[in-house]
C-alpha cells in the first residue's frame, strides 16, 4: 500500500520532518533489535535489562521526565534461579500541562526466543535491511513500534513542535512471559505516576493483511499450562530399563494428544458451553472486512489451513477458543539417536480464550481433563498440570474517541480509512489498563500481517516503520482535539 501523495497540509513539516529522519529512526530500531531481550530465557535476564536501560537513555535524551525504571521484584515460580529479578518497567511522561489530555503508550520490549538455526536467512539480533524491509527479532513485535514512540517525540523536538498532549510512557520486559508484576505495578499507580490519564494506545499488533491498515478493538486471552510426568530418579539407558519401567514421555504424548484433534476441535469438556454466541449482527460485522485467505497461506508459507472461507477463518481466529501445543522440556530434541528414557518431561500448551470463558473456570477442567485421561492410562508416574500465566480477553467500544482519531491519523498518512478487527493473539495487559485507569484503550498496529512475529525471519517494512510513525504522531494530534 502507497502512503497518500496528499496528507494534510497541517502535517506537511512534521511529515517531512520523519522522512527527513528515516536513516536514523532506522538506526535506533537497530541498536534495540542488537540487544537479545529473551524474557524467556533466565539466561538471558540481564539483556532484558540491558534494553531498559537502553530505553531510559533515549528517553532521557529526548527530554523526558521523572524516568524511572521500577523494580518487580524476583520472579515467582516456576522459574530455575529463585532469585531471579523480573526486568524493570520504564516509566516516563512528557509535558504535565493540565489543559492538555494525557495518553499513556504502553509497549514492551522484551521478546520471543530466536537462533539462527531455527530457520533465519540473518542473524535474528542484527537487523537487516533487505530491499525495503528490515529484518530482525522484534522488529515488529515489539520493539518497532516502541522505538516508534520514540521516533514520533524526536520529530517534535527536532521541528520546535510542542506535543499536542502529555505523554506517559510504560513499557514493560515480560510481555512475553505473562506481564508478571505489571497488574500490580498499574493498579499500584492508577492514582499516582498515571493519575490523569485519559487514554491508553497500544501498538503491539499487526494489520490483519499486507496492505490495509486496521484499527483493532478486540483481542483473545490466553491460558498457558504445564503437564509435568515425573518417573524414574534420574534419566535412564533404554537398552537396561526400556520395556520395564512406565516411562514419562510415553504418558505425556498420550495426555498431549488427547487435547486437541487435528481439525482443531478441543477435547476439553465444558469449554464449548462457555463460548458467547454469535449473534446475526456479529456475523455481518466480518462481511465487509478486507482479507485474502490466500494471504494466510502466504504468512504459513503452505496449504495448511483448517478453513476455507474468509469468515471461517477470521471467526476462528477473533471468537472461537484455540489451543495449540508448544513444546516439552526434558526431552532429547538434538541431533542424533540418544537412546535415553527421560525422567522428568514437561509439556506446555495453551488455550486462546473468547468472551465468556473464565480462566479459573477453564483452569478447573483442564485439571479435570488431566487428571482423567492419565488415570485411564494406568501409570504409577505422576502427573500434575498447572497454569502458568493466564491473561483475559478484551473487546472493546470501535467507535470511541481514540478510535476516531486513530482512524482520521490512518487517513491523513495512508490516505484510507482502517478496518476494524479483532485480534488472535493476546496482550494480557490491556484489559488491566482499562480496569484500573478506568480508560478506554486503542489498539493501533503498525506491522503487517506477515510480519512473522514469534517466527524465522521476523520483519517490519521500512514504509510501515517510518509511515507508522506518521500516525502515531498525528494519532496525538487529532485525539488532543477530541
Ligand atoms: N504481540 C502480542 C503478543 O505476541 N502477545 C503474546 C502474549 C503471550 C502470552 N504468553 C506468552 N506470550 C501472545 O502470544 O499472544
Ligand atoms: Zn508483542
Ligand atoms: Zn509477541
Amino acid at each position: 500500500m502507497a502512503p497518500n501523495p496528499n496528507p494534510p497540509q497541517e502535517f506537511a513539516a512534521l511529515f517531512a520532518k520523519i522522512d527527513e529522519l528515516k536513516p536514523k529512526f532506522i538506526e535506533r530500531l537497530q541498536e534495540a533489535v542488537a540487544i537479545p531481550s529473551v524474557s524467556g530465557d533466565e539466561s538471558l535476564r540481564p539483556e532484558v535489562v540491558r534494553t531498559a536501560h537502553f530505553l531510559k537513555e533515549e528517553l532521557e535524551k529526548l527530554g523526558a521526565k521523572d524516568i524511572e525504571l521500577r523494580e518487580l521484584g524476583t520472579q515467582p515460580p516456576p522459574v530455575a534461579n529463585k532469585d531471579l529479578q523480573l526486568p524493570p518497567i520504564v516509566l516516563s511522561r512528557f509535558g504535565n500541562d493540565p489543559n492538555k489530555k494525557t495518553v499513556l503508550v504502553y509497549g514492551h520490549y522484551d521478546v520471543q526466543p530466536a537462533l539462527k538455526e531455527d530457520g533465519w536467512s540473518t542473524d535474528p539480533f542484527t537487523l537487516t535491511q533487505v530491499g525495503d524491509v528490515l529484518y530482525g527479532r522484534g522488529s515488529s513485535d515489539d520493539k518497532g513500534p516502541v522505538i516508534g514512540w520514540l521516533n514520533a517525540i524526536q520529530a517534535h523536538n527536532e521541528l520546535g513542535l510542542e506535543l499536542p498532549v502529555n505523554l506517559v510512557t510504560c513499557f514493560e520486559g515480560m510481555e512475553e512471559s505473562g506481564s508478571l508484576g505489571l497488574d500490580q505495578l498499574i493498579a499500584q499507580e492508577a492514582q499516582a505516576y498515571f493519575k490523569g490519564v485519559d487514554a491508553v494506545t497500544i501498538s503491539d499488533n499487526y494489520w490483519l493483511g499486507t496492505t490495509k491498515p486496521v484499527l483493532t478493538y478486540g483481542l483473545r486471552g490466553v491460558n498457558y499450562y504445564e503437564i509435568s510426568v515425573k518417573g524414574p530418579a534420574a534419566d535412564l539407558h533404554s537398552g537396561l530399563f526400556g520395556g520395564i519401567v512406565a516411562e514419562p514421555m510415553t504418558d505425556l504424548v498420550k495426555l498431549l494428544a488427547t487435547l486437541v484433534e487435528t481439525n482443531g476441535k478441543i477435547n476439553i469438556k465444558g469449554i464449548e458451553e462457555q463460548i458467547a454466541p454469535l449473534t446475526a449482527a456479529e456475523d455481518a460485522l466480518y462481511d465487509d472486512i478486507e482479507f485474502d485467505v490466500e494471504v494466510l497461506n502466504q504468512a504459513t508459507g503452505s496449504q495448511t489451513a483448517l478453513y476455507k472461507t474468509k469468515k471461517e477463518i477470521l471467526q476462528h481466529r477473533w471468537r472461537y477458543p484455540s489451543l495449540s501445543v508448544h513444546g516439552i522440556e526434558g526431552a532429547f530434541y538434538e541431533a542424533g539417536a540418544k537412546t535415553v528414557i527421560p525422567a522428568h518431561v514437561k509439556g506446555k500448551f495453551s488455550i486462546r480464550t473468547v468472551p465468556n470463558i473464565s480462566s479459573e473456570k477453564l483452569t478447573l477442567l483442564v485439571k479435570q481433563h488431566i487428571d482423567s485421561e492419565f488415570a485411564k492410562l494406568g501409570s504409577p508416574n505422576t502427573a500434575t498440570v498447572e497454569l502458568i500465566h493466564d491473561g483475559d480477553y478484551w473487546v472493546s467500544d470501535p467507535h470511541n474517541s481514540q478510535f476516531t482519531a486513530a482512524s482520521l491519523a490512518t487517513e491523513a498518512v495512508w490516505g484510507i480509512k482502517p478496518d476494524l478487527t479483532r485480534e488472535g493473539g493476546s496482550i494480557p495487559i490491556t484489559l488491566t489498563f482499562e480496569k484500573e485507569l478506568k480508560t478506554d484503550v486503542l489498539l493501533l498496529p503498525l506491522g503487517r500481517g506477515d510480519d512473522g512475529a514469534h517466527s524465522t525471519n521476523e520483519k517490519i517494512d521500512v514504509s510501515n516503520y517510518i509511515e507508522g510513525v506518521k500516525t502515531l504522531s498525528a494519532y496525538l494530534h487529532y485525539y488532543s482535539k477530541a
